[in-house]
Parts: structure tokens; C-alpha cells; sequence
């Protein structure tokens, strides 16, 4: 393994062998590579060498990022991890190209850079897909096609119009790395933000990259992939923010703030349903990424022009702490100074309301629906707040409820209630999660266009 910079500046250390040679390959000859990684001694980074790591999990039960996203299959995983990605990078050579990518070259004055920041776990995946589905121009795949489909491993997401990156290809080690360092992902240090400023401002001045990957099914770095400046490009991850030089980079910035009880239900129907583990472990691995979250992650709602807060509901709350989730409060945080943006409101701007709409115009179940509207102060900003506690059981209806809301994006009326009839099968389609999810969508489209001058 070698860092970032050098496989980017000096090509990565692996021989570019012909098919013939692929086909002979062995698992074993791939799980002896040597790599090169770094390590943390009174604040200084360090060489270390380290053999390709060792997976704990089942292959099958990992599902590489971009497919999530995309929710494409990729076709059966052949066995053993090492040998696929080693496979990969030495049939790719240097550099991974999407040559089938077929794009008009992008004016770096219509372009717009937006970040994406929440801890893993957060719906990511199922807001990028929201989000991306906004813009139109065919559903989103990954980059290459993906492993399987004659690509490769990779985080990176595109459209005709979007590229979605994921920040969790700046980490500076592997996973075997982050072992010796004893440092977890989260840290500042772990991540190579020197990398990931020069690279997006590269591809703000409408610079092509070759990005850094981190195999999540590995726990490898993998080959940089080719990627060319996008009309929208969508950064997200761990810390779009957290450094001021990225930060000031982004033509708007989102955070997904999910309180710890949502996380924990959401990680076990994850991480339990879909991966296999057990409970305890799931514990252990949410209370081992805590202090870390709080120091490197969570101090980034400050800086972000909009947050979307998920929390137990109070309209129908959780018996106890260990009673499942059914129903969530969700809370857009708007902050009212950001460029290009006009804080989504109800009724009348400026105003405290709360509004209970059930009755002839919408009709609700247990546990209702009730949506509030109110200025505040968040994190030393002042703030817009949309509120929605419980569900909207007959999307359909939702337009009631979109005609009190104002500035949504929409372009016409009953666009937000279309968009939420395309989400219903998602993820917290009826809920709160959908529904201020779909709004940011909407809202970073006007932004696209505030910004750009263009139609989306
Ligand atoms: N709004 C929601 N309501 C209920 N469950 C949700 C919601 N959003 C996401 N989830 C669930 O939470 C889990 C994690 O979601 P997702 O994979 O989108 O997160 P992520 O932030 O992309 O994770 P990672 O960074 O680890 O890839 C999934 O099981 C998903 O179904
Ligand atoms: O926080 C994360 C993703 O945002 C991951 O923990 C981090 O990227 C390390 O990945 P892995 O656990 O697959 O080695």
C-alpha cells in the first residue's frame, strides 16, 4: 500500500500484468502485498508497512457503497476480497477511467460543490438517491459500472448531471493501517484533507482528478479513479466541514443529525438485519466511535447551512429506552444567511406556528401529524425551523400540507407531493425523514440554479 500522493503523483505498486497473467493470479500471492502506511508519534506522521488486512466480516454481507446507493446489484462476489480488488487495480493499470462516461465538458462557472456531513449509518445513501433523483438525467451508478459489471470497487456515484464522492476516500491508512495507528476513521488525522482541498479545488477551476478510493468491502486503497467536474457535485461523509479550507469551497452545506436513539435503531435494523452482527457489537461499535463523533464530526452542525435533526417522537414516544422506533420528530434547521437560500417557511415568515392539518383535508391514523414553524438560534446563528412529528399515512394528501409551505423549491405546485410519492418506498417515506430530505433536495436545486444561471 503507499499513500495517497504517491499513488496519484507516481502511480500506484502494482504491475499491470496482461489478462493471461490476471487469470494465474492467486489469492494467496495478493494477500502478501506490502504496503506503506503512516503512522502517529508526538504529532508526526510516521512510515509503517504493513500486509493487506485481514476481513472479519462475511463478504456477502457487505454491500460496496455505490450499489447501496444506486440500489443496483453487482452480480456474485467472488470469494476472496484481497484477490478482487488486487484483480482490479492491476487490470485498470494507474489510473481507473470511465470511458463509456459520456459527458459535455462542464463550465466551471456552472457548477456547484455541496456537502454532505453525518456519521456513518445517517441515511446517506437514501438521501443522495432523494437528492440526485431531483435533478433528473437517468438514475445514478456507479462510477465505471462497478465491480462486476467490468468496473471496479467504488464509492463514486453518477448521473448526466451529478457526481456524488464519498469523503471516506481521503482516509490516510487502510483499515490494517488504522490498526498500528490505533486512531479510529473519524480522527482529523486519519484523513488527508490537504488531498481533498487541493482535489476539489481542482475540480472547481473544472480540473479533472485522479481521486483516491477506500475499498470498504477490503478495508484497502484501491487505485484512484478518473473523475471530471460535474454540474452538481455532491461531497459527503464524515467531515466536508470540519476543514475551513473545504468548507469554504462548498456552495452549500448540509448536516444529518441523528440523535443517538434514532442511530442505534437504525444501525440495528442495518447492521443486524442486512450484516449479521450481533447486538452487543453493535454497541460496542457505536460507543467506540463516540468520543471521536463528538470531537471531529458533531462540532460540524455549526458550520452547516442547513441541518436535518431525527428524534424519538413526541407525539407518539418510545415506551422505554429499549422499545423500537416507530415514529420520529424530524427538524429542518434553516440558517437565514446563507447565499442563494431562502429558509423554507409555513404560512406566514417569521411567525410561530403549530399545526395540526388532520381533519377533511388530510386524514390521520395513529399517530397523527403535526408540523411547526418557528425562528430560533442554533448553534450561534439565527435560525428558521421546520418541524414534523409522526406521519403522513396517504402521501397523496401531502399537498394539503403543501399549500401552506412556502419557498419549498418547487417549481410548480404539487411538485414537493410528486417527490414525495417517488420516496415512498424509501426509507422514512411517510415520515419526517422523507419529507425534509425531499425540501433540501428541492432547495439545492434552486440553489444549482440562484447559483448558476441555468436550468436544472
Ligand atoms: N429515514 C429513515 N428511516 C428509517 N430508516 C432509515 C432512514 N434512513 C436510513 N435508514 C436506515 O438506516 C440504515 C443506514 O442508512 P444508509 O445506508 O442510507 O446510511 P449511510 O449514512 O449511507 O451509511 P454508511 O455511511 O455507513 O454507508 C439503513 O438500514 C436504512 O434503511
Ligand atoms: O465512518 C465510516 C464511514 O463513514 C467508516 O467507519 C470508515 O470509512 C472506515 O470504514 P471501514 O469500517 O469499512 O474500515
Amino acid at each position: 500500500m503507499m499513500r495517497y500522493d504517491q499513488l496519484i503523483h507516481e502511480g500506484p505498486r502494482q504491475s499491470s500484468p496482461s489478462l493471461l497473467q490476471l487469470a494465474s493470479v492467486s489469492a494467496t500471492v495478493f494477500c502478501a502485498v506490502f504496503g506503506i502506511g503512516y503512522t502517529f508519534s508526538g504529532g508526526l506522521v510516521e512510515n509503517y508497512a504493513t500486509t493487506r488486512p485481514v476481513q472479519t466480516q462475511p463478504a456477502a454481507l457487505i454491500l460496496p457503497k455505490a450499489v447501496r446507493y444506486a440500489g443496483v446489484s453487482q452480480g456474485p462476489q467472488v470469494e476472496s476480497r484481497e484477490a478482487r480488488t488486487a484483480l482490479h487495480a492491476a487490470a485498470t493499470g494507474t489510473v481507473n477511467r470511465d470511458s463509456t462516461l459520456q459527458r459535455p465538458k462542464v463550465d466551471p462557472k456552472k457548477t456547484v460543490l455541496i456537502g454532505v456531513a453525518a456519521d456513518s449509518g445517517c441515511g446517506k445513501s437514501t438521501f443522495m438517491r432523494r437528492l440526485t433523483g431531483i435533478f433528473g438525467g437517468g438514475k445514478p451508478t456507479p462510477l465505471g459500472g462497478g465491480f462486476g459489471t467490468g468496473g471496479w470497487e467504488t464509492n463514486t456515484l453518477v448521473s448526466d448531471k451529478t457526481t456524488v464522492m464519498c469523503l471516506d476516500d481521503y482516509h490516510l491508512n487502510d483499515r490494517a493501517g488504522r490498526k498500528v495507528t490505533g486512531l479510529t476513521a473519524l480522527d482529523q488525522r486519519e484523513n488527508n484533507f490537504d488531498l481533498m482541498f487541493e482535489q476539489m479545488s481542482s475540480l472547481k477551476r473544472g480540473e479533472t482528478i485522479a481521486k483516491p478510493i477506500y475499498n470498504h468491502v477490503n478495508g484497502t486503497l484501491d487505485t484512484p479513479e478518473e473523475i471530471a467536474p460535474a454540474s452538481i457535485m455532491i461531497i459527503e461523509g464524515l467531515h466536508p466541514l470540519l476543514d475551513d479550507r473545504v468548507a469554504g469551497l462548498l456552495d452549500f452545506s448540509i448536516y444529518l443529525d441523528i440523535s443517538d436513539r434514532v442511530k442505534f435503531a437504525w444501525k440495528i435494523q442495518r447492521d443486524m438485519a442486512e450484516r449479521g452482527w450481533a447486538l452487543e457489537d453493535i454497541k460496542k461499535d457505536i460507543e467506540k466511535r463516540k468520543p471521536d463523533f463528538d470531537k471531529y464530526v458533531a462540532p460540524q452542525r455549526a458550520k452547516a447551512d442547513m441541518v436535518i435533526e431525527v428524534l424519538p417522537s413526541r407525539l407518539a414516544p418510545p415506551k422505554d429506552e429499549t422499545a423500537p422506533l416507530e415514529y420520529l420528530r424530524v427538524r429542518l434547521i434553516q440558517k437565514t444567511t446563507t447565499k442563494h437560500f431562502d429558509p423554507v417557511y409555513l404560512i406566514e415568515k417569521g411567525s410561530s406556528v403549530t399545526w395540526k392539518p388532520c381533519g377533511d383535508n388530510l386524514q390521520c391514523e395513529y399517530p397523527g401529524l403535526q408540523l411547526a414553524y418557528y425562528t430560533e438560534e442554533y448553534m450561534g446563528h439565527p435560525a428558521e425551523v421546520l418541524e414534523m412529528d409522526g406521519v403522513i399515512h396517504n402521501l397523496k394528501e401531502g399537498l394539503y400540507v403543501e399549500k401552506f409551505l412556502h419557498n419549498t423549491g418547487a417549481k410548480e405546485f404539487g411538485e414537493l407531493t410528486q417527490e414525495l410519492l417517488k420516496g415512498q418506498n424509501s426509507p422514512g417515506g411517510d415520515n419526517g425523514t422523507g419529507f425534509m430530505q425531499t425540501l433540501a433536495a428541492l432547495k439545492i436545486r434552486e440553489i444549482y440554479e440562484r447559483a448558476t444561471g441555468e436550468k436544472a
